[in-house]
């Protein structure tokens, strides 16, 4: 679904990608990390054709963007949504407005038809009625991430983007979104590329994950893989006190 063959991105003098490789199989959910500015959403942008790069072959679909025709790179981003870090909703739109907005970019739809598919992405994400008319403003945190899901499922893709989806909810809610993506999942046939910090989520939604560090990818399997890994980053991020609290609830009881 995605190939990454010696990604080169830099900033300046400042290379943050060296030379990545990295595949996502079609259906399956990938988790990404690393530690903080490592460049996990700067790959994110470079796939999605935001982030310029230096070297290397990203093929999407089978196909390189970079040789590409514009009109054929569009007909690619509507085959894939895209859940920006903190939602990035635009705030003077209500959240069926939201919704909207990447149906009125790439479709002609009449407003009554774009107003039931709004109505049907909301309750995808588990979202009342209510929801369509209020400003993200007016919304929680988790409904935040839910109307800005809505919102990269608009155009019924095949591949989902998301960028710390999790982050910023509370246990509770991260986990039912963890369970809402889950679902989404099985029952769209969705393949997900998800950059995380979130743990639970590893263990309870990724089939397979990779982890980036110094610019590359330097392990990618599954969970188990990455446990049993004896690189200092990975030993340090899957067996610190956070990950032991996951694994093992019980040692977080009191004696
Ligand atoms: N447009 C840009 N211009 C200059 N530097 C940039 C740009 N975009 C990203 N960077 C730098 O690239 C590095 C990687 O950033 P990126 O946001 O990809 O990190 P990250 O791994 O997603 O981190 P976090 O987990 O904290 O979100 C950072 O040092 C950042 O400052």
């Amino acid at each position: 679904m995605i190939s990454v063959r010696g990604l080169e991105v830099g900033f300046g003098a400042r290379k943050i990608l060296k030379g990545l490789d990295l595949d996502v199989a079609p259906g399956e959910v990938l988790g990404f990390v690393g530690g903080s500015g490592q460049g996990k959403s700067v790959l994110t942008r470079a796939i999605l054709g935001l982030n310029a790069k230096q070297a290397g072959v990203i093929e999407v679909f089978g196909e390189d963007i970079d040789k590409m025709a514009p009109a054929s790179h569009r007909a690619l981003e509507r085959r894939w949504g895209v859940m920006f870090q903190g939602g990035a909703l635009f705030s003077s739109l209500t959240v069926k407005q939201n919704i909207q907005a990447p149906m009125r970019e790439y479709l002609k739809l009449s407003q009554k038809l774009m107003d039931e598919l709004a109505g049907l992405k909301l309750k995808l994400v588990g979202l009342p009625p209510d929801a369509a008319d209020k400003f993200p403003s007016q919304l929680s945190g988790g409904m935040v991430k839910r109307a800005a899901l809505a919102r990269a499922l608009a155009l019924d893709p095949e591949l989902l983007f998301l960028d710390e989806p999790t982050s910023g909810l509370d246990p509770i809610g991260a986990a039912d979104f963890d369970d809402l993506i889950a679902t989404l999942r099985k029952t769209l046939g969705l393949t997900v590329f998800m950059v995380t910090h979130d743990l639970d989520s590893l263990y309870s939604i990724c089939d397979t994950i990779a982890a980036l560090a110094d610019g590359k990818v330097i392990a990618h399997g599954p969970l188990e893989a990455m446990l049993a890994s004896d690189h200092p980053w990975l030993r340090a991020y899957f067996h610190g006190k956070r990950a032991r609290a996951i694994r093992s609830p019980n040692e977080m009881a009191p004696a």
